[in-house]
């Protein structure tokens, strides 16, 4: 027997009319009847379609600017019957309502309305009441109603059309669609309201904060291979909506670690690249072009960059893609490719070739991070124009850099940025030449630093990420060679750290701003 349930009435109300005059064909064809609102109902009769006005259905005009069209009981009781029982059948008999069987609906477009830039009084009129009402009756009553919410969805439905009608399975599942796209729409108009609030603080923490995300891509597996893993989208640019050009499928380590390459090497304005390991990076440096940039970041480790992560954050040449041919890369990171290097790129097997957006001004103003129980929200780590430009730091001891030692010292204070706390980051010449990551005391993290830059701390500028609380850990620097080092300063002990750079000449700066990453 069929599980097929045939559909005899539909509810037709659409914003956007892609594909609609064909879905109204496959609904006439089928001998179904068409019920339908304003701009809906003239698209459908002027493509010779037989349409019955929703006001015929209600007895009722459509009135307030269309604030009330399907906002009636002709209506939703038509759409919430449970056909599984005599008494709404009864009921509904009583009443003279006839029930449909299907409800075509999407929404008026209320975060493009957001986005683009309309006022107040515009986005509440663009907040759909009656669609939403529609679409959430269609979906709890999918025993017996067929939902569609977006065109996409009408070539399945034109389907079962000629097969005599959907099927159960079906009917949960574009169900389960509807409530997702409803929720999705509710929290959109939720997290819009609540920036509106003329509290400033409520601007950015408001009392509700939402957000929703629709699967992209299940993935191999997670961080680690018992675990499952999927991709979700939020519809924004940025790496979770790149292109994959070229290799197997992005994991899910592939995709933190490139969103760890994306972010560093769009901290700088020149030609940069970054190589990134375990979400550190293992080399990082700007260049007069971007081959340059990706050979002086290679120098850095070029052990380490074995199996690593690359971000580009200009177009890849051919001279870059070369030397990039020569390491096993997993994973590399741009704004666009000369053909020529993608040609030399993909004769790689394995390398995962990315186009991604990579607009430093994007991007979002807050960042979450989930914790057991909750979420921490705050506002995404920018550089400031006072701490991080170099014009406006502090001298604490020796000589003012010159134009060089400056240039580096500004490039090591970037870059530390890419670095996980405890950060100590070398660099000569625009590149780092050692980095010493995620240790959890300082000490270390000097200590590491040099001991990576295999000699190469000799004439190096360093930056910490923080301050230091210890004169022991400027001290090793020190003592390995480096010239100038930039640091936050604010420690009680900073009169201890500032001494021991005086005391040997060694040029110190304190910015007052702290970049911490965790
Ligand atoms: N108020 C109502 O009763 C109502 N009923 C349906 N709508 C919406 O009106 C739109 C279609 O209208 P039209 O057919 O006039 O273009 C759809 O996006 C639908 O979701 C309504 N509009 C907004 O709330």
């Amino acid at each position: 027997m069929s599980d097929r349930t045939p559909i005899t009435r539909a509810l037709v109300s659409t914003y956007d009319k892609t594909g609609l005059v064909e879905l109204g064909q496959a609904l006439v064809a089928a001998g179904v009847e068409i019920v339908s609102t304003g701009s809906t109902a003239a698209t459908l009769a002027d493509a010779g379609l037989p349409v019955t006005p929703v006001e015929d259905v209600t007895g009722f005009p459509e009135c307030l600017d269309g604030r009330v069209k399907t906002l009636h009981p002709h209506i939703h009781a038509g759409i919430l019957a449970n056909r599984s029982l005599d008494a709404h059948d009864q009921q509904l008999a009583e009443l003279g309502v006839k029930p449909f069987e299907m409800v075509v609906t999407n929404l008026y477009p209320f975060s493009e309305t957001v986005a683009s830039g309309a006022g107040f009084d515009d986005c509440i009129e663009k907040i759909d009441i009656g669609g939403p009402s529609m679409v959430r009756a269609a979906a709890k009553n999918h025993a017996s109603v067929t939902v569609l919410t977006d065109p996409a969805q009408y070539g399945e439905a034109i389907e079962a059309l000629q097969a005599g009608g959907t099927t159960t399975a079906q009917r949960r599942r574009l169900a389960a669609q509807a409530f997702a796209h409803t929720a999705a729409y509710d929290v959109a108009v939720a997290d819009w309201f609540q920036g509106q609030l003329e509290d400033d603080a409520a601007s950015l923490f408001g009392e509700f904060t939402g957000a929703t995300w629709t699967k992209a891509a299940d993935l191999r597996y997670g961080e680690n291979s018992h675990q499952a893993a999927a991709l979700y989208v939020d519809g924004s640019i940025g790496l979770a909506g790149a292109q994959q050009l070229h290799g197997k499928e992005m994991s899910y380590n592939n995709y933190t670690d490139t969103d760890a390459a994306r972010r560093a090497a769009l901290d700088f304005d020149e030609p940069a690249v970054a190589i990134i390991k375990h979400a550190n990076p293992c080399g990082i440096a700007v260049g007069t072009d971007i081959a340059d940039a990706h050979a002086k970041a290679h120098a850095c480790d070029s052990t380490s960059a074995f199996g690593g992560v690359i971000a580009a954050n200009r177009e890849v040449t051919a001279a870059m893609a070369e030397q990039v041919a020569e390491v096993f890369t997993e994973v590399i990171v741009a704004p666009s490719y000369q053909a020529e290097a993608l040609e030399i790129l993909q004769r790689k097997k394995n390398i995962r070739i990315l186009v991604a957006d990579m607009n430093r001004a994007e991007g979002p103003a807050t960042e979450l991070k989930p914790i057991s129980g909750g979420v921490l929200v705050q506002e995404a780590d920018h550089f400031q124009a006072d701490g991080d430009d170099p014009a406006t730091w502090e001298l604490l001891a020796g000589e003012a850099a010159d134009a060089e030692t400056l240039a580096d010292l500004a490039f090591a204070w970037r870059a530390c940025r890419a670095v996980k706390s405890n950060a100590i980051l070398l660099a000569n010449g625009g590149a780092a030449v050692g980095i010493g990551m995620g240790q959890v005391n300082r000490v270390d993290s000097c200590r590491l630093a040099v001991e990576r830059s295999d000699g190469r701390a000799q004439g190096a500028v360093a930056a910490s990420d923080a301050f230091f609380p210890f004169a022991d850990g400027p001290q090793i620097l020190i003592d390995a060679g480096v010239r100038a080092i930039v640091q936050p300063g604010g420690s009680i002990r900073d009169e201890e750290t500032i001494e021991a750079c005086r005391k040997a000449g060694v040029t110190m700066y304190r910015t007052r701003t702290r970049h911490f990453f965790h």
